[in-house]
């Protein structure tokens, strides 16, 4: 579903960041780990076309990322990538609900509102549909994150440090809910983190 060669990444300053070959396969789960500084958000951002991937192959659901402009990443990542951040952002000015409709508007042009609101149930926000998103925990923020990235209906799900600021209950439950959300979409999930908690979690890893 996902492969990964002699990808090296070099950023304006010179500084060089080689990353190991990987592969996944569909629906499965992999944890790249790395201390500070070895990579994982710059991987993160090649993989989700965030980044211009400049030398090696990145290969997703049979696309070559390296043929694709600027535009057709952008289209790619909003039809076929669900993005969970460490610090989410939100749209502040409408409620929870409508940043999951606009989610799905970007994926695939269309909004539905019965699927938004089961999604924010399933991952137990759904009494918050109408709040603002500044009125949300921590771990109410981290659910409504997983909820969004989920709203295109992703066959991959990549997350940055979705759980490192979450005490150890909101850590399980987050991870939980993302394993558990991306089992029922069909999606293949990918975790970047440092955090410890995790290891023990995933069979498939990448140490940068
Ligand atoms: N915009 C940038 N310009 C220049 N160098 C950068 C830039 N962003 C990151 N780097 C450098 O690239 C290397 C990898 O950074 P990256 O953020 O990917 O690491 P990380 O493993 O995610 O670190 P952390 O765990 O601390 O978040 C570091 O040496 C960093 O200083």
């Amino acid at each position: 579903m996902l492969s990964v060669r002699n990808l090296s990444y070099s950023y304006q300053n010179g500084t060089m960041i080689s990353f190991p070959d990987f592969e996944i396969s569909k629906n499965d789960r992999l944890l790249i780990t790395g201390n500070s500084g070895t990579g994982k958000t710059t991987l993160l951002h090649l993989l989700s076309g965030l980044l211009m991937m400049q030398k090696g192959e990145i290969i997703i659901s049979g696309s070559n990322l390296s043929a694709l402009s600027q535009q057709k990443l952008d289209k790619f990542r909003g039809r076929n990538i669900g993005l969970v951040f460490q610090q989410p952002k939100f749209i502040s000015s409408i409620n929870v609900l409508e940043n999951i409709k606009v989610a799905q508007l970007f994926g695939f042009g269309k909004v539905n509102t019965q699927d938004a609101t089961s999604l924010l149930n399933e991952l137990g926000i759904g009494d918050k549909a109408q709040k603002s998103t500044n009125e949300l925990s921590g771990g109410e923020r981290q659910r409504l994150a997983i909820a969004r990235a989920l709203a295109a209906k992703p066959t991959l799900v990549l997350a940055d440090e979705p759980t490192s600021s979450l005490d150890d209950d909101n850590a399980e439950m987050v991870y939980e809910l993302l394993h558990q959300e991306a089992v029922k979409n069909g999606a293949t999930l990918i975790v970047v983190s440092h955090d410890q908690r995790l290891k023990s979690k995933f069979e498939n890893m990448v140490a940068l």
